[in-house]
């Protein structure tokens, strides 16, 4: 008999499988198996049949390979705090819009004084452009119009450099989770080779969260520097405005909108320059794929 389900957690060598009935049950799958958290499928017996994905979500290790990280997400939660890197929220939002996502914006830690410095000049930066929650996940203040959102049958993850709180956060959010915190974490990547287990989590009241371990930032895959501009916060009115050309890349081209803009002050300078090096990166990925290409 087949029946289709949802892959909630993946152990590695097998994943468990929630039906629509309620019911879950461990399948076994060969390492590498290329089935995520999310993943649609159909069982039969011990046959697992994967159903055709609406979104991918990837990202990249230090190394520059490609992961995936969960499929049929809709939401990306952009998590950033007072040690947030310059440049990650941008790449974030690219990111996430260019596999089909919608971000929004967590600015957590708001219980200390760096805190609501960064949601400051965050806040004001991002709320016309991405859905923005201002929150404190350690006393739990600002939480109920992000479980609001959520629960109108979102799917997300969190993604922020380390120690933003995305394991607080989830813990905060998915009741019984007890996700290991700081401290504790920093043991996982000492030693012994431990799997690492993503899992779907059920909210109260609706809407699903992904915990994903490692999960901490992404080089931009596969995306054209058209898809850069077109996805690039704060460049969406600008886009329409127009540049003289139509191909303009937004850098120093004769008669372009944007460096103007950013020339006179209007367009926020610490993003033009993440969006310029988002060009050198995307730009050197075309010429590289190009000469993969020449070679065959
Ligand atoms: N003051 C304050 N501290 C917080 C808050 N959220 C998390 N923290 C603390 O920040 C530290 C890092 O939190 P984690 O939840 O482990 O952060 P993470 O993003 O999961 O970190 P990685 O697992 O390294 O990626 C811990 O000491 C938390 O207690 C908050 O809202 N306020
Ligand atoms: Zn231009």
């Amino acid at each position: 008999m087949r029946v289709q389900g949802v892959i909630v957690s993946h152990y590695g060598i097998a994943v468990e499988v929630l039906f629509g009935d309620g019911a879950r049950r461990m399948v076994k799958v060969k390492r590498n198996s290329g089935h995520v958290v999310g993943d649609r499928v159909e069982v039969t017996g011990e046959v697992l049949a994967r159903l055709p994905r609406k979104t991918e979500l990837q990202r990249r290790d230090a190394r520059g390979g490609i992961h995936l990280v969960a499929a049929n997400l809709d939401v990306l939660g952009i998590v950033v705090a007072p040690s947030s890197p310059a440049g990650f929220t941008d790449r974030a939002i690219v990111a996430a819009r260019a596999a089909g996502l919608e971000p929004f914006l967590v600015v957590n830690k708001l219980d200390l004084p760096e805190g609501e410095e960064v949601a400051g000049t965050v806040v004001p930066l991002y709320r016309e452009l991405v859905l923005v929650f201002a929150l404190s996940a350690a006393t739990g203040s600002g939480l109920e119009p992000l479980r609001e959102f959520l629960r109108n049958g979102h799917r997300g993850a969190f993604v922020g450099s380390t120690g933003v709180g995305k394991s607080s956060l989830l813990n905060a959010l998915v009741p019984n989770l007890d996700l290991k915190v700081a401290e504790v974490s920093e043991h996982k990547y000492q030693g012994r080779h431990t799997t690492t287990v993503s899992s779907l989590h059920a909210l109260p009241g609706g809407g699903e969260l992904v915990d994903t371990p490692g999960f901490r930032d992404f080089g931009l895959v596969d995306i054209t520097c058209e898809q850069l501009a077109e996805f690039f916060p704060g460049f969406e009115a600008l886009e329409r405005q127009g540049c003289r050309f139509h191909n303009c890349r937004h850098r120093s081209e004769p008669g372009c909108a944007v460096s103007v803009l950013a020339a006179s002050g209007a367009l926020n300078a610490e993003r033009y320059r993440t969006y310029l090096e988002l060009l050198d990166e995307v730009e050197a990925a075309e010429e590289a794929a190009q000469r993969r290409g020449w070679k065959k």
